[in-house]
């Protein structure tokens, strides 16, 4: 199999699909590897990285994509990116469609074969989201400790609070992988803590974890509502896998708030949980201010630190990717429930249900396109 990797697009999105470890490991299994010129760079990879390991380094991105099988990203492939879709391309990236319904359509009208690493599903674990996950739960309590600052536009709280003066508030709203990275980092750095989900077992095994400096609640409009108003940083981390994200954070709620407070929600790449989130932020332009909260909703968070991100993301991709080129996609489906589970078009069907059911689609199981 041809297996093409185009430079990321995305505003500072600095990651890339392979290191040079993936390419040896897809040469010696027998398959060719194509990389665009650069594509590595802001990971610390470069193109002569790249061809010691045996890849052909490709000029063009058209070219990357017309020439390939299959088509390896970090990203969701941008508008700028759909011209290149055609019947019998295998697509495997993120692709959180759900909030992405011109992508959906664009997928589904060419037929395209897309794999989406973020509903690759293992026992109920999603571990190809993981990692990123990982990263990004870490970076927002960071981030929220950073925004916080008056010279950043927050309210002048120092998380840790210092002997005599109270810590700053934090809640995190999710409980699974962003959302216990976070509180990780937040009580490391001293603040008073508190975690809402709404799996009672999950807030059990929390508790197991941090013990006293973690106060769980249960997730429910009340208690969102109370811890909202009286944090100085509330995280959002809540997922329903491939579905777009429930807005349990209301307009009043953010209202509570006391200007200078600070919202991150990780969950924006599923549409995010806050009512006050309107729109996608960047790198460049993280944050925004409404009712007097400072507002922070970048959808690759892990794209800002990418040796990191793309050496973890490829560690569990890889082995992915080679069972899909080796088998090729039909029998590596048939073979594995994980990666069936990650299918979310093809055909021109949506083959994931939640998308479906979230875009309007007829939900089409995958074994009914691909056989
Ligand atoms: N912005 C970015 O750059 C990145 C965003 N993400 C996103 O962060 C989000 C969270 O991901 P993970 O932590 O890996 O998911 P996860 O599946 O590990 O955790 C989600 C948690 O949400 C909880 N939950 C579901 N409904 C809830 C409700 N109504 N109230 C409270 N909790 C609820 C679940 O019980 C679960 O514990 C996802 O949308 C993921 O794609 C992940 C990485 C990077
Ligand atoms: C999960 C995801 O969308 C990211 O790492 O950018």
């Amino acid at each position: 199999m041809i297996i093409g990797v185009p430079k990321e697009i995305k505003n500072n999105e600095n990651r890339v699909a392979m290191t040079p470890a993936g390419v040896l490991a897809f040469v010696k299994a027998g398959h060719e590897v194509r990389i665009e010129n650069g594509a590595g760079t802001g990971s610390g990879f470069s193109n002569e990285d790249y061809e010691r390991a045996g890849a052909l380094i490709i000029e063009r991105a058209e070219d990357i994509w017309a020439g390939a099988d299959m088509i390896m990203k970090v990203k969701e492939p941008l508008a700028a990116e759909y011209g290149y879709f055609r019947e019998g391309l295998i697509l495997f990236t993120y692709l959180h469609l759900a909030a992405e319904p011109a992508l959906a359509k664009a997928l589904t009208d060419s037929k395209v074969t897309a794999i989406a690493y973020e509903t690759v599903s293992v026992g109920g674990t999603l571990p190809l989201l993981t990692p990123m996950s990982e990263v990004a739960g870490r970076m927002a309590a960071q981030i929220g400790a950073q925004f916080l600052e008056k010279s950043k536009g927050g309210k002048g709280v120092l998380l840790g609070g210092v002997p005599g003066v109270r810590p700053g508030k934090v809640t995190i709203i999710g409980g699974g992988v962003v959302g216990t990275n976070a509180a990780k980092i937040a009580i490391g750095l001293g603040a008073d803590v508190s975690l809402i989900d709404l799996n009672p077992e999950r807030l059990r095994q929390l508790n197991d974890i941090f013990g006293p400096s973690l106060t769980t609640l249960m997730s429910n409009p009340f208690n969102i509502a109370e811890a909202v108003a009286e944090s100085d940083l509330v995280i959002g981390a809540v997922l329903i896998p491939g579905a777009k994200a429930p807005r349990l954070v209301s307009e009043a709620m953010v209202q509570a708030m006391q200007p200078g407070s600070v919202i991150v929600d990780v969950a924006i790449d599923q549409g995010g949980i806050f009512e006050t989130v309107d729109h996608i932020t960047t790198h460049d332009n993280p944050t925004y201010t409404k009712h007097g909260v400072l507002h922070y909703a970048v959808a690759n968070m892990p794209g800002a630190v990418p040796r990191t991100s793309t050496i973890a993301l490829t560690n569990v991709t890889l082995p992915f990717a080679l069972q899909i080129a080796g088998k090729g996609v039909v029998e590596a489906i048939r073979a594995s429930t994980a990666l069936a589970l990650g299918v979310n078009t093809a055909g021109g069907a949506v083959t994931y249900e939640a998308v479906a059911r979230d875009l309007g689609y007829t939900y089409v199981p995958v074994e009914h396109v691909l056989h």
